[in-house]
Order: C-alpha cells, then sequence, then structure tokens
C-alpha cells in the first residue's frame, strides 16, 4: 500500500532547508549592518517573511484548503490554533528569535505534520549549525542521515538538563522558574542548559547530549516537531504533572527515561499558562 505521507516528509525536508537559507541570509545581510536595538522589527519580519514562503510552498505543492496551518505568526495575527482532524502542518519559521536577533547560533525551523490529531512527523533544521534533525511516526529519528538515540544514563545524578526561562518577565513566574532550576541543579545533576530554543534542546534530548528538557510557556509550535523526534529517538514525553503529554498545554517535560522525567517533574514549581487552543475564540469543527 502506497505510504501516503512520505512525500510530504520529504518536501518537509526541503522547505526547512530552503527556510534556513533565507534566514542565515536575513543573519548574515540585514542584521550585521544594523545595530541590535534596530534589528527586532526586521526580526518580526524576516519571522513572517519565512513563515509565508513556507506555507507558500506547502499551499503550492498541496493546494490550498486540503491542508490546514498552524504557524506561529499567523496565530499572531489572530489565525485559529486548534488541532482538527484534518492533515495539519505544525510551525515556527524561526525557532529562537532573540538568538537570531543577537547572533546567538541556535536558531531552528520547526516543521510537524500530524493527521486525525496525531502527530505524524516533524522536520527540524538547525540552521546556523547546518543539522537537520528529523523523524517519522515508528520510522526512527535522525540527524541529517545518522540514526539517533536518547542518552543510556540512568542516574540523574549524572545526568545534564535542559530548560529555559521563556519570555515572561512576571516577577512571580521568574520566581518560580528559578526556584525550580535552582531545585533540580542541587539534586545534583551534572549542569543546567539552555539553547533558547526549544526545538533544538529537543534535538539534544534526542541525540543524547543531554537526558532531559522540560519548559512550561512554550507553544504547540516550538514542540510538535520535537516530540515526533524525541520518542523516535526512544525518549519519553510527559505533562509538568507527570499526566499524558499535551501539545496544546503549553508545558511539557522530555527525557530519555521515565525514571529522570518523573524525577524532574518531582521539582517543577508549575504556573499557569493559557492553552494554546484556548487562546483561539474561533473553535472549529
Ligand atoms: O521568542 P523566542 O526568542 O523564539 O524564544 C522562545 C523560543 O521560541 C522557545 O522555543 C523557547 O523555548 C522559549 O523559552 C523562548 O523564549
Ligand atoms: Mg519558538
Amino acid at each position: 500500500m502506497e505510504d501516503p505521507w512520505q512525500k510530504a516528509y520529504d518536501f518537509a525536508v526541503t522547505v526547512a532547508r530552503k527556510a534556513g537559507e533565507v534566514i542565515r541570509k536575513a543573519g548574515e545581510s540585514e542584521i550585521k549592518v544594523s545595530t541590535k536595538s534596530s534589528t527586532v522589527d526586521l526580526v518580526t519580519k524576516t519571522d513572517e517573511r519565512v513563515e509565508k514562503i513556507i506555507i507558500g510552498s506547502l499551499k503550492e505543492e498541496f493546494g490550498e484548503g486540503t491542508h490546514c496551518f498552524i504557524g506561529e505568526e499567523s496565530v499572531a495575527k489572530g489565525e485559529p490554533c486548534i488541532l482538527t482532524h484534518k492533515p495539519t502542518w505544525i510551525i515556527d519559521p524561526v525557532d529562537g528569535t532573540t538568538n537570531f536577533v543577537h547572533g546567538f547560533p541556535f536558531v531552528a525551523v520547526s516543521i510537524a505534520f500530524a493527521v486525525n490529531k496525531q502527530l505524524e512527523f516533524g522536520v527540524i533544521y538547525s540552521c546556523l549549525e547546518d543539522k537537520m534533525y528529523k523523524a517519522r511516526n515508528g520510522k526512527g529519528a535522525y540527524c541529517d542521515d545518522e540514526l539517533i538515540q536518547v542518552s543510556d544514563v540512568k542516574d540523574i545524578n549524572k545526568s545534564i538538563i535542559i530548560s529555559e526561562h521563556g519570555t515572561d518577565r512576571s516577577p512571580e513566574k521568574v520566581k518560580k522558574i528559578f526556584s525550580t532550576m535552582q531545585k533540580i541543579l542541587c539534586i545534583p545533576v551534572h549542569g543546567l542548559r539552555g539553547s533558547g530554543t526549544a526545538a533544538t534542546n529537543m534535538c539534544l534530548v534526542a541525540t543524547g547530549a543531554v537526558e532531559a528538557f522540560f519548559e512550561i510557556g512554550i507553544h504547540c509550535w516550538d514542540i510538535a516537531a520535537g516530540a515526533v523526534i524525541v520518542k523516535e529517538a526512544g525518549g519519553v514525553l510527559l505533562d509538568v504533572d507527570g499526566g499524558p503529554f499535551d501539545l496544546m498545554s503549553r508545558r511539557m517535560v522530555s527525557a530519555n527515561n521515565e525514571v529522570i522525567a518523573r524525577r524532574i517533574i518531582k521539582e517543577i514549581e508549575i504556573f499557569s499558562a493559557e492553552r494554546d487552543d484556548d487562546m483561539c475564540e474561533i473553535q472549529l469543527e
């Protein structure tokens, strides 16, 4: 029987690479010649421009109306953020926007694809490192053409944990974020890290470079592709309260094994973040 999504998967890799090229060119030309303070607008334009290229390419290839799109920039402009049963692309055109503005070398294009509300595949192109991470349901996870596997570390005392402080600067949330990080550091673990992009952090879990990534405040487009890649690399995904992973909940833990995931969950001070699908007034089918 013909594999219905192989063509979409291969095309997603092509589009991610094309988008990464646009981001690199914007970084080399426009950012370098302007002071950082003036680049915020530029970056918004770059984010929007890259998302338009990605969605435009997908619509051209698969036709208008047959597929749905959840894109960070489109949702920011009021497009719905609801996962229906239709084939749906979940896109973060520039994950690590702040990194991009500052020339901090971790910026990722994240493209995921879901059918019947199930994630089918994920593609993350770390465009400044020129590394293509990808995974299809049930078919393994790859960095370029090399199979990748999560770390085999069992002892959390021998782990590196990666997380982010996000963009919210409200004192009560910042306090909880750093109190959690302090408790995890003092378990103790070997170290805490953060690349500045959830998509890249999840690839680091999938390659075994770190044992776990958790964050409250991320969006579905930050983690959808990474979720498939971590799972296919042998990792686990949970909610920060220990329940099942929930793509739209704005929070998650991904780890190389459940023991380490649940040990981290014990230390997380949970704070609320409005669900991605609640943020949308329009309720679709
Ligand atoms: O808004 P940017 O600079 O892209 O940063 C967020 C990034 O998109 C996410 O992937 C991270 O996990 C967040 O912590 C960043 O704030
Ligand atoms: Mg992002």
